[in-house]
């Protein structure tokens, strides 16, 4: 049976939290906006075969240019997204066509070529997985009133990240069953969790950040000038 996988890359959020005139996907990082960025690490990866990018109507010719002037030769589709990150999650699913998929934030651009791989054959062996970092900070729960309520133990806490890996044909019924329950998760596992597929946690990087607030955009300098990144 054919282990193709491919990713569906999301980015048609508004990036509200960011706070600027342009959508933070498309700001600029050392010169490049940052879903291309992103577009290039799953570009220059051996394991993935097809990439979705699902982005804001207002967005699909421009990023369709990017994606020729970058020589993204992975990328199948450009899709219009939804009102809801699992809204676009679910448009670009239905355009993919490989055995695996692995779901990734457009505004994720420092994930690594090696943590895709273990993503990858973690899903394999588990069923899924996920990118994640163990929690640094004491996390606690908080009323409405901002009364603590608990703290966790926290050495079973993990801030999840992305890519999320799955099988396509086991996701798109998780995000099926999701649409007929009204179910609305924050990510793809919660809705894979849901529907009974096993999830693996996949240690990552700090440094595997989604660029959502103004200081994530000079940690992404940063981070971007001293990855000496090989210009393509
Ligand atoms: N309707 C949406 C909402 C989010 N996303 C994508 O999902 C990823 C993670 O979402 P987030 O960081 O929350 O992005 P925004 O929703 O744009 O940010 P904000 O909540 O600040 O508006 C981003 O790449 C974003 O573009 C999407 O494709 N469709
Ligand atoms: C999917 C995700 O990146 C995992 O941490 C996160 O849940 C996305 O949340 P957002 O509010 O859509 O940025």
């Amino acid at each position: 049976m054919s282990n193709s996988v491919g990713a569906v890359i999301v980015a048609a959020g508004r990036g509200t939290r960011m706070g600027t005139a342009e959508s933070k996907q498309y700001l600029l990082l050392q010169g490049k906006p940052i879903i291309v960025h992103t577009l290039e690490v799953f570009q220059r990866h051996p394991l993935i075969s097809e990439i979705v990018l699902v982005t804001g109507q207002e967005d699909v010719d421009r990023c369709r240019e990017w994606v020729k002037a970058y020589k993204l030769d992975k990328v199948s589709s450009v899709v219009t997204g939804g009102s809801e990150r699992q809204h676009s999650v679910h448009l670009g699913l239905r355009k993919l066509g490989t055995t695996w998929v692995m779901v990734h934030d457009g505004v994720r651009p420092f994930v690594q070529e090696e943590e895709i791989t273990a993503c990858y054959e973690y899903a394999k062996e588990i069923g899924a997985s996920v990118l994640a970092v163990p929690v640094k900070d004491t996390i606690k729960q908080v009323d409405g009133e901002g009364k603590v309520l608990s703290t966790p133990d926290r050495r079973s806490l993990w801030a999840i990240q992305t890519p999320q890996t799955f099988r396509l044909s086991e996701l798109i019924m998780a995000y099926e069953s999701a649409e007929r329950d009204g179910f609305l998760g924050t990510d793809d596992s919660s809705l894979a969790e849901r529907s009974g597929i096993p999830v693996a946690v996949v240690e990552g990087s700090y440094a595997n950040i989604k660029i959502t607030t103004p200081e994530d955009l000079d940690f992404a300098e940063f981070t971007q000038r001293n990855r000496g990144e090989v210009q393509t």
